[in-house]
């Protein structure tokens, strides 16, 4: 059997031409390899031998190209050599990183029993193996292969088709992060899909390989940007998904965890069967499911977020985005809160009123503030250690950050005693105020304090913890002196100074004299028992000496089993209050991102945004805050802070367009990403980089953004802009903001107009956003005269010698002029080119004044005029439509089946003669 299924295996090498004969001859060792490899396909399998996780065939190619390792052989399988390379198991989590990082996934093979118990089967028999792990990039949880400010989820995808009331299919969305135990699940359709997906960021998705065939679905699903796992579809079946969940929580039902819909518990079933296949029997201590509504916060597409680099930049770095110029937070739990909230801002008032309270006591209770992130920066990482110790990945130091946390909850809750506490922080406050404190100080006396980072050679509890353990210890470490006590006897007793006590690993404990001097000892043999003779030296050894080596050996056995039962013990009493323990260190969080919001508002000037449901978008004295401080840097001019007021009027409801023309270089676009920015800000709980700003909620935000190609996806940069537009003026509403920068700049000049030119209209007659138009289509500010709620707004410079200077001031009305040679000039554009195109210009300019763009205004009927026609411009309206007249004469009601039939023929005909 293991050689045919060893045949399959290298059938996908370069072996593939070679056939296993029938009786191929496999070495036991390389049957188990097979077997196990065979068992375990689609990951490299790291094969314990020893000291090191060997890797075979191809998965070693795969490796040591991968990781830089060189490629060795071991033995011939059918006459080649087999590729083989390996890495040592110290070491192994820096490979395991880099191994992840590529995307690849690893089965952890160890040998499950001792090689002497693999012996006394026989001489040829191989020791027991089996892989106790699959690491994939969505399950990690060890310290080392995570960053401490990024959460890891790992998310599962489902869809029901026709799951919704109107019929359509719903998708389910399951997240988990394993390494601090939370698990969130939401329902979402088609359009938000792409949305949710990005705010949560998965780093791996897993969906029924079914799924991924769909090529839109599959789109989707790699735009989240996580590794993508295919599972059988039956890891998401509905039907038993209740039960599954149930029986994970040890519950008889889930009502204690709230309402769930289908799709929900499918997504959730998906979950838990990957976790179950990947962890082989290990249980990560997740939290019950919590049901994330969708909409209850800010839409923001993966576009936009690319766009407005909230978590990353477009070049894919952390520096330079949002969230790393604004992120003050002091620990690991903090800085992972700080992300998500920033990935997905909320539109209830009351909760972003409650974040905003918290903001605001952090910035008048400075002292308060100063202290608990004094506190908070020597707290570890307690979610992340308490879910490896749950996880028997557990060691030492985990239970030292458990304990060295509880210790700073406690301190923290003296910190925030008194005062005005909002609500916010006193609720994180309860939840510290319940965490296990009395286990935390046994913790802080078990624990040393610098353990090793492994639990298996000890040495990692405290003395005066155990005086069982303290006696053994002493007993072994006290041993040198004992043995030096006796040599010092025996060689008094027999007058021998050469005589010494050694010790080896062959012989243990003996005692070694020069040949010459060995007279006494040889004289006495039932004491001194002859264990080596040696040039020059002879060994003996003596009952005494043998007891005291015996107690030695065993007083250290003894004392590591006695550790390893504390730490079995004291991972129990952490795991039994591990629902606690994750309270406290969410609290912890909190407070953290709270203080450091405040802290941030401090520094950098930030006020207290007024957010209602209104649609009023008024911000006064707005700064773009990541361009703020990158001009800070480099220590040149300083930002220029600049109003937005695209709010109703007192007699409307509905919010104003804003259409910006101004030179290149200006800082149109700078302005336009600072609103969305400010709206992101507030609506995540944060103040803003203005004097003031009042913001009725955005529900979605949209943002189109220079162009980039997405060539991998085969879309040229035009068809990018127009994807992006198209989801835009579909999706976005009277409560949405739209950030539109220079649309239609990619094709030629006059499709790009005109295209620019119907979305105005549209924005304003029929998706009635706020929104923010940045164009160099001059053309487009008549639009102003006919769109009520369009106003045009310009960025100032001024002119001087020739040259042009940027004020970066936003002011009402239009520009005159690009000032496009001017910025030209700047850049370095030889001198002959910059006259030339003054020149072709002039001429242009003049063209253009015999048959200016703004009587378009007047000859093109207004947007809402077309889009009352149906779709296909089938009739013009001023005709009356001889279908559309019969069926006005038709009464259902009162036609016998055949006279309907007779009339749908007519009308057929009827319409056939339209057509012609
Ligand atoms: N409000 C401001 N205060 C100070 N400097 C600013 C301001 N806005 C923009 N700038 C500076 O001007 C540069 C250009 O800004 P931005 O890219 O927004 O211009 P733009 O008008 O969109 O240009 P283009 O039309 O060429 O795309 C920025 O990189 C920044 O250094």
């Amino acid at each position: 059997m293991a050689g045919e299924v060893w045949y399959v295996f290298v059938m996908s090498g370069q072996n593939a031409q070679k056939t296993a004969p029938a009786d191929q001859k496999v070495t036991p060792m390389m049957a188990q390899y097979i077997e196990i490899k065979t068992a375990n396909p689609d990951s490299l399998l790291f094969y314990r031998m020893g000291d090191f996780y060997e890797l075979f065939f191809e998965d070693a190619e795969i490796a040591s190209q991968s990781l830089g390792i060189t490629l060795t052989k071991r033995g011939k399988h059918q006459g080649d050599d087999i590729p083989m390379c390996g890495v040592p198991v110290h070491a192994a989590d820096d490979y395991l990183q880099k191994l992840i990082a590529k995307g690849h996934r690893v089965s952890v093979c160890e040998q499950t029993e001792d090689p002497a118990e693999a012996k006394k089967r026989g001489s040829k028999s191989v020791v027991r193996r089996d892989v106790v792990r699959l690491v994939t990039p969505g399950t990690l949880t060890e310290e080392r292969l995570l960053d401490a400010g990024t959460n890891n989820y790992l998310m599962a995808l489902t869809r029901l088709k026709g799951g919704s009331l109107s019929g359509d299919a719903v998708f389910g969305l399951a997240w988990i992060d394993m390494s601090t135990g939370s698990f969130q699940l939401s329902e979402t359709d088609q359009q938000r899909l792409a949305a949710d997906l990005a705010q949560v960021s998965p780093r791996e998705l897993i969906l029924a390989d079914s799924l991924l065939q769909e090529s839109d679905l599959r789109l989707v699903a790699e735009q989240s940007g996580g590794s993508l796992s295919p599972v059988p579809r039956a890891f998401f079946d509905s039907s038993t998904a209740s039960d599954r969940l149930a029986h994970y929580f040890g519950v008889k039902t889930l009502d204690g965890f709230g309402t769930f819909s289908r799709a929900e518990l499918s997504a959730a079933a998906g979950i838990l069967s990957y976790i179950e296949r990947t962890q082989l029997g290990e249980r990560p201590p997740l939290d019950p499911p919590m049901r994330e509504a969708g909409a209850g916060r800010m839409l923001i597409d993966p576009a936009t977020r690319a766009n407005l680099e909230l978590a990353r930049t477009l070049s894919g770095e952390r520096q330079g985005s949002l969230l790393a110029t604004i992120d003050r937070t002091v620990t690991g739990g903090g800085s992972r809160l700080l992300a998500s909230r920033l990935a997905g801002p909320l539109v209830n008032v009351d909760a972003i009123h409650h974040r905003h309270d918290s903001v605001a006591f952090f910035l008048t209770n400075e002292i308060k503030r100063e202290g608990l992130r004094q506190t908070l920066k020597g707290a570890p990482d307690m979610a992340r250690a308490l879910s490896r110790i749950a996880l028997n990945r557990g060691g030492p130091r985990d239970i030292l950050s458990v304990a060295q946390g509880l210790a700073a909850a406690r301190a923290v809750l003296d910190q925030t005693r008194n005062g005005d506490i909002p609500a916010e922080i006193a609720a994180a406050r309860a939840s510290l105020e319940q965490a296990p404190h009395e286990l935390g100080t046994q913790l802080v006396a078990a624990i040393k304090e610098e353990p090793p980072l492994l639990k298996r050679d000890g040495g990692f509890v405290a003395t005066g913890y155990n005086s069982d353990l303290d006696e053994l210890r002493s007993l072994r470490d006290e041993s040198r002196k004992v043995i030096a006590k006796l040599q010092a006897e025996y060689s008094e007793e027999l007058g021998l100074r050469s005589l010494k006590i050694k010790h080896n690993n062959v012989l243990g404990w003996f005692i070694e004299a020069p040949t010459a001097q060995t007279e006494k000892l040889t004289a006495d043999p039932a004491r001194f028992i002859h264990r080596q003779t040696m040039a020059g030296a002879m060994r003996f050894t003596t009952t005494e000496l043998a007891d005291l080596e015996s107690k030695i050996a065993s007083a250290g056995e003894r004392a590591l089993a006695i550790e390893l039962e504390i730490f079995d013990q004291l991972g129990q009493a952490i795991i039994e209050t591990g629902d606690a323990i994750k309270a406290a260190a969410h609290g912890l969080s909190i407070l953290d991102v709270s203080a450091a919001l405040a802290k941030l508002a401090q520094e950098e000037n930030y006020s207290r945004p007024v957010i209602d449901d209104s649609r009023a978008f008024e911000i006064k004295g707005g700064r773009h805050p990541v361009v703020e401080l990158a001009l800070r840097k480099t220590g040149g001019e300083s930002f220029v802070a600049n109003d937005a007021n695209l709010g109703p009027d007192a007699s409307e409801e509905i919010g104003h367009i804003w259409l910006i023309t101004g030179p290149n270089m200006a800082g149109k676009s700078t302005f336009l990403r600072q609103n969305a920015l400010i709206a992101v800000l507030a609506q995540m709980g944060s103040f803003v980089p203005a004097l003031e700003a009042h913001i009725g909620v955005v529900d979605r935000l949209f943002s189109r953004v220079g162009a980039a190609d997405d060539l991998a996806r085969g879309r040229s940069t035009f068809m990018v802009e127009m994807v992006e537009t198209a989801a835009i003026l579909n999706q976005a509403g009277d409560r949405s903001l739209v950030i539109l920068d220079e649309i239609g700049r990619g094709t030629a000049t006059f499709d790009g107009l005109s295209i620019a030119w119907a979305t105005i209209e549209h924005l304003h007659e029929v998706n009635k956003s706020r929104a923010l138009f940045a164009t160099h289509y001059h053309e487009l500010t008549a639009l102003s005269a006919k769109l009520d709620r369009l106003s045009n707004a310009t960025v100032s410079v001024k002119e001087w010698n020739g040259d042009v200077i940027f004020l970066h001031e936003i002011v009402p009305g239009a520009a005159d002029r690009s000032y496009g040679i001017q910025v030209a000039k700047l850049a370095g554009l030889p001198a002959m080119v910059v006259e030339r195109s003054k020149q072709v210009l002039g001429q242009l300019e003049e063209q253009d004044r015999r048959s200016p763009a703004e009587s378009l205004i007047d000859e093109l009927p207004l947007f809402a005029n077309i889009t009352t026609k149906p779709p296909g411009g089938a009739a013009d309206p001023a005709k009356p439509n001889p279908v559309s007249e019969a069926l006005t004469e038709l009464a259902p009601d009162d036609m016998t089946p055949r006279e309907a039939l007779e009339a749908l023929y007519q009308l057929k005909t009827l319409q056939a003669g339209g057509d012609g």
